[in-house]
């Protein structure tokens, strides 16, 4: 048995000299307005494996209204949506993410999020695509005013 499920996440920019995505902090000229670190392609991958089980969104299982999270590290988030996964007789088979933005520049940080993933995931970093385009200066993300992710998760019943 396959299950496959997709997630979205788009964080504002905000004062601040990094942003992290992908697990992996890039310094930057701007940070991002969020209640954890903000890393949208890790919320993205979250609600993407969330998605695979219907397991409802991030915000669900971590409340943005729950102190516990304030600055939290994102990863944390990965590695719990991944034990939830397990839990229920699953592995994941492979992940795919676009990130959206004019800046940062993602691809120099491309294999470095690419194995942090694939770490956290309990895959290799074959198993973990990352990665970005711009949107032609069209939108919030052409416009510069934010990030945005999307992603896509594959997994597969650990039995089958
Ligand atoms: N934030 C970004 C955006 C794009 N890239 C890389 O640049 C290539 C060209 O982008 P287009 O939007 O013109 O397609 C793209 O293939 C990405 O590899 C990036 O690294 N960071
Ligand atoms: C990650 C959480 C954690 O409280 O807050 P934010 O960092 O603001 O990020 P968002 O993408 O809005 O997801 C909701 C929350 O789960």
């Amino acid at each position: 048995m396959i299950r496959i499920g997709q997630g979205f996440d788009v964080h504002a920019f905000s004062e601040g000299d990094h942003v992290m995505l992908g697990g992996v902090r890039i310094d930057h000229t701007r940070g991002v307005a969020a209640h954890s670190d903000g890393d949208v392609v890790l919320h993205a991958l979250c609600d993407a494996l969330l998605g695979c089980l219907a397991l409802g969104d991030i915000g669900v299982h971590f409340p943005p209204s729950d102190p516990q999270w304030a600055g939290a590290d994102s990863r944390a988030f990965l590695r719990q949506v991944r034990s939830m996964i397990e839990q229920r007789g699953y592995r994941v088979v492979n992940v795919d993410v676009t990130v959206m933005c004019e800046a940062p520049k993602v691809k120099p940080h491309a294999e470095a999020m690419r194995e942090c993933i694939a770490l956290d995931l309990g895959v290799t970093s074959a198993e973990v695509s990352v990665k970005a385009t711009t949107t032609e200066r069209l939108g919030f993300t052409g416009r510069d005013e934010g990030i945005a992710a999307m992603a896509v998760a594959l997994i597969q019943r650990t039995n089958a």
